[in-house]
């Protein structure tokens, strides 16, 4: 190895401690086909310590060791702290042009914590933006648009990294095809970010998924017969408290049966950037901004007022009578006479 080439501090620490610290590390000997170091050993010295037949029945280069295992405890760094990259402190995109050609006149910057929704007729362009966004546009998608990281084109490298992703994407299909139980099927998504307390995230994710759900369903269900609610629940939890990415992109969240101004809340709260194609009322009123799509282009940005704000309670408490009803009817009740003075605002 080179004399300036990467060397990791881990490199010169006790396997004993080093594993305690990060028992993850144990995969890059593992991932080798090399057995682990002895405790009290460091992993330079275990290298320097390796039989040369082994390497070579392996196929290792004794000299690349110290430099891959370097390279490896810095990306499970990385990972550890959901570092994906620089701070994401705003998102700004240009217009292009709408289905017609005719200029997107306006240029929009959204920052964390923020919630912008997207409205439009079908077919108007909204999860084409979403796809924009998602793509971290640079003029090279069908409506020419462009989206700046911190008031910049993203490099390369981030538009196309799937270990570093700006943004996730909550569609309006889950569908699970493995044969896992709820607890397995979160545990093994927070194995794979290396949160430090698997069990207690996995236990966190499951409550939060169960006060968002309408219907209840514990860890031992199958995923793959959770209801369309609950497993949206389950991933707007999961991206929650899992997801690093800052950007959240929601396609449709109604008609879901789960707590959709809560489950928008869950996400916002972790200073994340949203983006929300919704005609749900009182979803639409959340946002601080609504974006209105016609023919494939933005028509109009609207600011929501503190009018529609005032608006909110009403659509709420007509949202919870109508939850009632169907509730009563999912229960085989009849409906009596409705109150009718709601209707009248
Ligand atoms: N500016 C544009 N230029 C060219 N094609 C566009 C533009 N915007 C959207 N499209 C295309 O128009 C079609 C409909 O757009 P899209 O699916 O985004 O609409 P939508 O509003 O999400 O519809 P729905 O509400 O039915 O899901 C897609 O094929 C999309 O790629």
């Amino acid at each position: 190895m080179p004399e300036n080439a990467h060397r990791h501090p881990l490199l010169f620490l006790a396997t004993e401690e080093l594993l305690q610290q990060n028992p993850y590390v144990a995969e890059f000997f593992i991932s080798l086909g090399l057995g682990l170091p002895p405790a009290e050993m460091s992993p330079a010295e275990y290298f320097a310590s390796l039989d040369r037949e082994l390497l070579e029945d392996l196929g290792l280069e004794r000299g690349s060791l110290a430099e891959r295992f370097s390279a490896f405890t810095e990306l499970l760094e990385n990972m550890k702290t959901g570092a994906s990259g620089a701070l994401i402190e705003s998102i700004t995109i240009t217009g292009g042009h709408d289905k017609d050609g005719r200029p997107e006149e306006f240029t929009l910057t959204v920052k964390p914590g923020e919630v912008i929704c997207i409205v439009g007729p079908t077919g108007s362009g909204k999860s084409r933006f979403l796809a924009d966004i998602e793509w971290l546009a640079q003029g090279d998608t069908p409506t020419g648009r462009t989206v700046l990281i911190n008031g910049a084109p993203p490099e390369p490298g981030r538009r196309f990294a799937i270990d570093r992703k700006l943004v996730a994407q909550l569609s309006q299909n889950m569908n699970f095809v493995m044969d896992l139980t709820v607890e397995e099927f979160v545990t093994m998504h927070a194995e794979s970010r290396m949160v430090a307390d698997v069990a207690g995230v996995t236990r966190t994710i499951i409550d939060l998924a169960n006060d968002l759900a309408g219907e209840k369903f514990t860890r031992e269900t199958p995923v793959t017969s959770l209801s369309g609610g609950q497993s949206r629940a389950l991933m707007i939890a999961d991206t929650s408290c899992l997801s690093t990415s800052p950007i959240v992109l929601i396609d449709e969240i109604e008609n879901a049966g789960i707590d959709r101004k809560r489950a928008v809340r869950t996400l916002v709260d972790k200073r994340k950037i949203v983006l929300m194609a919704t005609h749900d009322p009182i979803l639409a009123l959340i946002g601080e901004r609504r974006l209105v799509f016609r023919n494939g282009g933005i028509s109009a940005i609207i600011t929501t007022s503190e009018l529609e704000r005032a608006n909110l309670a009403v659509f709420e408490e007509m949202d919870a009578r109508l939850s009632a009803v169907r509730n009563a009817l999912r229960n085989g009740e009849v409906i009596g006479r409705m109150p009718t003075n709601l209707l009248s605002c």
